[in-house]
């Protein structure tokens, strides 16, 4: 539930605010001026905030300018009375979100506020992302099949392209997604993901395009859309092959002209977005069952990236095996140990899926097993009874 902090001198307004709000479901808390308010700025994170222009002691504007210190990503918004307008217009100049006129009108009061908690999660949601990013995984591996993948990621992320990239789960597609974003010119929007195989199809329009209140039963509040909160970044449509249709149809559109209507609106949106688009799936035999659109699939795939399995890339599991010993053994808090020449061998003779997770789940197997050094034995013992047994079942 959204927390707002409501500052004002006046009772009667606060209680008015406080009343309407709550009614919303909204938290409030309240301050009497805006020293309090301050303090208490300073002591949470509010969604919002709601503030008088005109109280003694500390004025909205400095109250303003002070709470951005503290805090640029709350939105604030300036409560004016008649004769301040242009104080209230000079507030959004200096950073305010918006500004209500008192008496507050409701829908005004009620929308405004909406929009403002709409950009605290999107803030929130880019910094969760771009520490993402920040963190971006290294693309282990060597092999030629890698070597051509980094070599494309270069050449294409730099553009506009469309890029499809094709493989089985786990090969590392959202890797490959995330750094043509990271080597783009789009580094510093966002990069938002969708995962349409998890979004149940009656839903997934309302995700992607967002929707307006009251569109359909559970559409209580409006809503942005993924396309609409990846605007000047870039968009990872993941298992794009799962998704519905009537999806497609929407998705073929948002791409040709650029522009997306929410669920239940009739205003066009231009939205500046790069899409990404993964699937584990065949899609040409998708198009062939009726399944996936053939001029959404030729949009889609300006360049498409293969990923391999590790099956097709056997030469990447040393450096991939003592990556994830590495990173393991840091979890652990213990040295790194060791793994035998003839351990890495048996490893690399085995069926892999092309599920990365399988290597790094035996290599976390191994580690738990053995003392410094990880011998063939160990790999005998611990990986390859299970491997059999999965290839009986
Ligand atoms: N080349 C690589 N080097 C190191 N780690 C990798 C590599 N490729 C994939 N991984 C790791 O393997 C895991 C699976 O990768 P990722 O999620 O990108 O695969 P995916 O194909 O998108 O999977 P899914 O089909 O489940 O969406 C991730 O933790 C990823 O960081």
């Amino acid at each position: 539930m959204p927390t707002i902090l409501v500052i004002d001198d006046e009772k009667a307004i606060r209680k008015t605010l406080h009343d309407i709000l709550s009614y919303e479901g909204y938290q409030v808390e309240e301050a009497a001026d805006g020293e309090q308010g301050l303090t208490m700025f300073k002591n949470k994170t509010y969604d919002a905030v709601l503030c008088d222009i005109k109280m003694p002691k500390i004025d909205g504007i400095e109250w303003l300018s002070k709470a951005r210190e503290i805090n640029p990503d709350v939105p604030i918004i300036m409560i004016s009375g008649h004769g301040n307008i242009e104080t209230a217009v000079d507030a959004v100049k200096k950073g305010a979100f918006d500004y209500i006129a008192k008496p507050p009108d409701l829908n005004r009061l009620l929308i405004t506020l909406r929009n403002a908690l709409d950009k605290t999660s999107l803030v929130a949601e880019t910094r969760v992302l771009r520490k993402k990013v920040y963190n971006l995984q290294e693309m282990i591996g060597e092999s030629a099949a890698m070597q051509k993948i980094k070599e494309t990621i270069d050449k294409v992320a730099p553009t506009e392209a469309r890029v499809l990239i094709t493989g089985e789960n786990g090969v590392g597609k959202e890797l490959v997604a995330r750094w043509i974003h990271e080597k783009s010119h789009r580094a510093k929007g966002p990069m938002v993901e969708v995962n349409c195989a998890a979004i149940p199809s009656e839903l997934i329009e309302s995700e992607l395009f967002g929707h307006e209140k009251g569109s359909f039963t559970s559409a209580i509040k409006q809503r942005i859309g993924k396309f609409e909160q990846a605007h000047g970044g870039t968009l990872f449509l993941d298992e794009i092959g799962d998704m519905s249709l009537d999806a497609q149809a929407k998705v073929l559109r948002a791409l040709q002209e650029g522009k997306i209507t929410r669920v239940g609106g009739d205003k066009d949106i231009q939205v500046d977005v790069r899409v990404i688009a993964a699937t584990n799936k065949n899609l040409l035999q998708e198009v062939e069952a009726k399944r996936f659109r053939l001029d959404l699939y030729h949009r889609l795939s300006v360049v498409i990236i293969h990923v391999p399995s590790l099956n097709e890339r056997k030469e990447d599991i040393p450096l991939l095996a003592d990556y994830f010993l590495e990173e393991i053994c840091k979890d652990y808090g213990i040295f790194k140990k060791k793994i035998e020449p003839k351990a890495i061998q048996l490893l690399q003779e085995m069926e892999w899926t092309g599920n990365i997770r399988e290597l790094r789940n035996v290599i976390e197997r191994l580690i738990i097993f053995s003392d410094k050094t990880i011998t063939a034995q160990h790999v005998m013992d611990y990986v390859m009874p299970f491997k059999e047994s999965k290839q009986k079942n």
